[in-house]
């Protein structure tokens, strides 16, 4: 049976006082434990949407309903942000001056999540992710694949029902590229997790069970 984890209604987008409509009128719905894939040409409206489905950014009309609630208004931003939703972006975006399992403690530090457990905790993500003997280095001191892993155990830390990827692979070799796209989509398996990826390769968009084409702010039939 159908169980929406998101539901979007007539989403619309404006930037630039309305000069640039980069979402005009989005219908939605995602179920929990889905796997879709959003493709669509440079300047579509991905990005965009995606920042919205992850309370990033508002709407400048309709709504993201996160389980029947309206997102900055029956939820706030910063909850469903921080309890909800895992990011991960093609730039990886670690921070350069703490350690791998550092910066999958952050999240915990910022919403108190985890108490003394956090360091173990931590420790068991990066071990899912298959980094057990590199949790010690700095960013810079890790390949691009293992950063975006890095990158996963993080999104991951305040347990989310939600994974956000924008583009995951797109720095990375095919080999990484594969790689990471496994972890993925075994967190959407094992975990049960709704992964929602937006990816220009075809080989990605064509592996996920819904692929969703975006053309000039619009879903395409
Ligand atoms: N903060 C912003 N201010 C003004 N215009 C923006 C902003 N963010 C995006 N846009 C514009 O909105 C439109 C959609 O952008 P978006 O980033 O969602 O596209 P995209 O499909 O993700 O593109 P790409 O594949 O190149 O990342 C584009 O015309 C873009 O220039």
């Amino acid at each position: 049976m159908a169980d929406p984890i998101l539901e979007v209604c007539n989403l619309h987008k404006n930037y630039d006082q309305g000069r640039i409509e980069a979402l005009r009128g989005i219908d939605l719905s995602i179920d929990a434990g889905e796997f879709v894939a959003i493709s669509g040409h440079s300047g579509s409206g991905k990005s965009t949407l995606l920042h919205l489905l992850g309370g990033l950014d508002t709407p400048t009309s309709g709504e993201v309903q996160f389980r029947g609630a309206i997102l900055g208004s029956s939820i706030s931003l910063d909850k469903y942000r921080c309890h909800h939703v895992g990011f991960i972006f093609q730039s990886f975006y670690l921070l350069p001056t703490l350690r791998a399992i550092e910066n999958v403690q952050a999240p915990m530090l910022a919403t108190g999540d985890g108490g003394s457990d956090r360091e173990k905790r931590a420790e068991a993500l990066l071990r899912e992710v298959g980094l057990e003997s590199r949790m010690r280095q700095y960013p810079n001191e890790l390949s691009g694949g293992e950063r975006q892993r890095v990158a996963i155990a993080r999104a991951l830390a305040n347990n989310p029902s939600i994974l956000l990827a924008d583009e995951p692979t797109g720095n990375l070799d095919s080999k990484n590229s594969a790689r990471i796209m496994e972890i993925l989509t075994g967190l959407q398996k094992t975990r049960g997790m709704t992964l929602i990826v937006i990816t220009h390769e075809p080989e990605i968009a064509n592996s996920a069970p819904r692929h969703i084409r975006i053309h000039d702010g619009r879903i395409m039939p």
